[in-house]
């Protein structure tokens, strides 16, 4: 699928504009598309990867190869590989998103004026959807589905490290969509690795409606410099819980373990916990890390509970490990976690562990981040764990959508004014 590397900046524009001219035409015809055409498109794809199911694997054994040669670490190696169970979670995940309740058209509210005006507003599609994600290859299958039920187009940007995998399903996707009459480059797929055509895809300002970049530092540096297209950042977790002085021992333990390692590479893992200095249970917490295998940094406070605790650096506060690694902090009760969080945070998704409601109440109405939780892991932060079938990501800015972004995150509405003949004073 690659085109020859380097990619110039003009060669980057032409693709780009290239791909963008066609998603517009064909996100014309998605608005108006009926939703039983969408679906029809999403299981027949899915039926295309169980069919395909082979030719996938052995794309996906070729990144893995390449990925191992590279070094990548295990928590990035457990995201990029697939085997047939994972694929079939794709195949049903394409399903599960084709009978989900289409938003477009449906009215989010209608008023009457006291001049007789009837105003509504009703859903309509973005339009045509730029998203650039990690090296995970059901996102491609995920992203490309809730944006067509959604009823716009997509152009996408995978993680280089699963360029295999990604055209292997992205064939799949597309030969679906066109087995089902609808638009083959409804879900385009950018034909190459070279991040010049990011560079394109974020400059591509009429093309593309809005860019959803999922990914880590590198990703939002080079968002922030040359975004001119608007964003809906999907950006890293540095994920905060808080074990207030009022917590269940046993349930505080259970959580914070979850939330670290249950799966250490996803963005909704915990990197920091939070302890209340008077928490009586703080040396059994970290305790409950250490034995499970999670390496903890720090403060000297923390440090007084278990010798395995070696020291935090400053930059410990601000990092996102993604591994079986934990910064650990004391801190002087509500206040002192909402501080340390709003200094450190990502935004992400945040959680305190306590049975005390008013000290839990100040946490989730003074926490800013898109998604705070009580007395819950912060592995939850997921699209289909809040019922909303899939995601694109968990949206970490403060516009438009927040948290996990499904169907209705990928529409705006437009008014609906409905007259008999009024006329403005
Ligand atoms: N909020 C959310 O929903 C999600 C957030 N994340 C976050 O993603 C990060 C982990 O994923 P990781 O694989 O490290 O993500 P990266 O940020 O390294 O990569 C994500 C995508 O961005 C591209 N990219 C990265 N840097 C640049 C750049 N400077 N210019 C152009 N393109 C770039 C990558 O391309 P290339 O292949 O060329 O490297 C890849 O396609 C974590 O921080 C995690 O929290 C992950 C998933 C969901």
């Amino acid at each position: 699928m690659d085109m020859p590397l380097p990619l110039t900046e003009q060669d980057a524009d032409a693709l780009i504009g290239d791909m963008g001219r066609r998603a517009r035409d064909a996100a014309r015809v998605l608005a108006g598309a009926p939703t039983a055409r969408k679906a029809e498109a999403l299981r027949g794809s899915a039926a295309l990867l169980r069919e395909r199911s082979a030719p996938i694997l052995s794309a996906n054994a070729a990144d893995m190869a390449r990925a191992d040669a590279s070094g990548m670490t295990a928590a990035m190696k457990d995201r990029l590989q697939l085997d047939e169970e994972r694929l079939e979670g794709v195949a049903s995940a394409l399903e599960a998103v084709a009978g989900l309740d289409d938003p477009v058209g449906g009215l989010v509210d209608e008023r009457t004026r006291p001049n007789g005006l009837v105003l509504r507003r009703v859903r309509v599609p973005l339009g045509v959807v730029g998203i650039i994600y990690e090296s995970r290859p059901n996102v491609t299958a995920d992203a490309g589905a809730l944006a067509l039920m959604a009823g716009n187009a997509a152009v996408l940007r995978g993680g280089s490290e699963a360029r295999a995998s990604n055209a292997a399903i992205h064939a799949a996707l597309a030969d679906g969509i066109e087995g089902a009459g609808l638009p083959r480059d409804a879900v385009q797929m950018i034909p190459t690795t070279d991040r010049a055509a990011v560079g394109a895809l974020l400059r591509a300002q009429g093309l593309v409606d809005i860019i959803v970049p999922r990914g880590g530092k590198g990703l939002v540096a080079r968002v922030q410099d040359e975004a001119r297209v608007p964003v809906l950042a999907h950006l890293d977790g540095i994920n905060h819980s808080f074990v207030h002085a009022s917590a269940d021992k046993s349930m505080a333990e259970a959580i914070v373990v979850n939330a670290k390692l249950r799966r250490t590479g996803v963005c909704g893992a915990t990197e920091t916990l939070l302890i209340d200095r008077t928490y009586p249970h703080g040396a059994a917490l970290v305790a409950a890390l250490a034995d499970a295998g999670c390496v903890l940094r720090g403060d000297a406070e923390a440090q007084v509970l278990d010798p395995r605790i070696t020291a935090a650096s400053d930059e410990d506060w601000d990092t996102e490990y993604l591994d079986a690694i934990c910064s650990v902090r004391i801190v002087g009760g509500v206040d002192g976690a909402i501080a340390h969080i709003a200094a450190h945070a990502s935004h992400h998704t945040d959680a305190i562990i306590a049975e005390d409601e008013a000290a839990a109440a100040r946490f989730l109405g003074e926490v800013d981040s898109a998604i705070v939780m009580w007395n819950a892991s912060t592995q939850f932060a997921d699209g289909g764990e809040f019922g909303l079938g899939a995601e694109i990501g968990i949206s970490t800015g403060r516009l438009h959508a927040r948290g996990p972004v499904a169907l209705e995150g990928l529409t705006t509405y437009k008014w609906q004014v409905l007259g008999t003949g009024q006329i403005r004073p």
